[in-house]
């Protein structure tokens, strides 16, 4: 049976109050990717639920909701992580150019080891059947949704004092194969989570010297591309 949408009345949107409004760009703002300053504590379930109910709340394409979470607290397994993480970013190193490469091995990009927490964010595309809703005519908007998953929690973890580091230098078939993903799930992202007490001002890879943030000016363009 269809539900009667009269039955669902518009709630008020409401005003943030300028409070409200400030916490939201500080978490923006403040949120930095963590590898390095996670506490060991375990973090509690209630606050990892309130994190994965914030995942769960991001926009998907046709409401599909392709994400799976997988909490991986065994000591082993993230083990097992670092090392296909440590292979991967072997062969990483090697590919910048000689006066990049001793800066690149400099840079720590990663803390599954001493983060208490990792989640493995994948996504489904075959969560609500072959055709859906807006994904029709672009394939990676399942990608996308899921993406925005990660960005609610890492938000939602800037809020509770919870550091979030997202490690992408993995061969995929190596965390296929340790988690037990089968071939048509892909992988998302794989976070680093433990609580933190003290963050980065700006971006670890900017006051390291690897990259600057752009000029928002330079990536604003009104009403077609515009070369530059
Ligand atoms: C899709 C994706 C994948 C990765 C990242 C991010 C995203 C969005 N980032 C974190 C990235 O380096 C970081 O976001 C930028 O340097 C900006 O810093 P803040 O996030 O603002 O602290 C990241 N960092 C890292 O140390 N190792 C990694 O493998 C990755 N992978």
């Amino acid at each position: 049976m269809r539900p009667d949408p009269s039955a669902h009345a518009l709630a008020p949107a409401g005003e943030f109050s300028t409070s409200e409004r400030n916490a939201v760009y500080r978490a923006i703002e403040t949120r930095r990717d963590v590898r390095d300053q996670f506490f060991p504590d375990p973090l509690p379930d209630d606050l990892v639920m309130r994190l994965l109910r914030a995942a769960h709340a991001a926009p998907s394409v046709g409401f599909m909701q392709p994400w799976n979470f997988i909490l991986i607290r065994d000591a082993a397994v993230r083990e097992a992580a670092w090392a296909a993480f440590s292979r991967a970013n072997d062969e990483a190193a090697e590919m910048f150019p000689q006066e990049r490469r001793d800066l690149y091995r400099s840079l720590k990009l990663e803390g599954i080891r001493k983060a208490p927490l990792s989640i493995c964010v994948t996504c489904d595309p075959d969560r609500a059947g072959p055709v859906v809703l807006g994904r029709t005519h672009n394939p990676r908007m399942d990608v996308y949704s899921a993406v925005c998953a990660v960005q609610n929690l890492w938000l939602a973890a800037r809020a509770e004092g919870v550091g979030v580091g997202w490690v992408s230098i993995f061969h995929d078939r190596d965390v296929r194969a340790l988690l037990g993903i089968p071939e048509r799930v892909e992988i998302v992202a794989w976070l680093c989570l433990g609580y933190v007490d003290r963050l980065y001002a700006e971006p670890e890879l900017a006051l390291k010297g690897w990259r600057q943030r752009l000029p928002l000016e330079d990536l604003v363009f009104h009403d077609r591309w515009q070369a530059r």
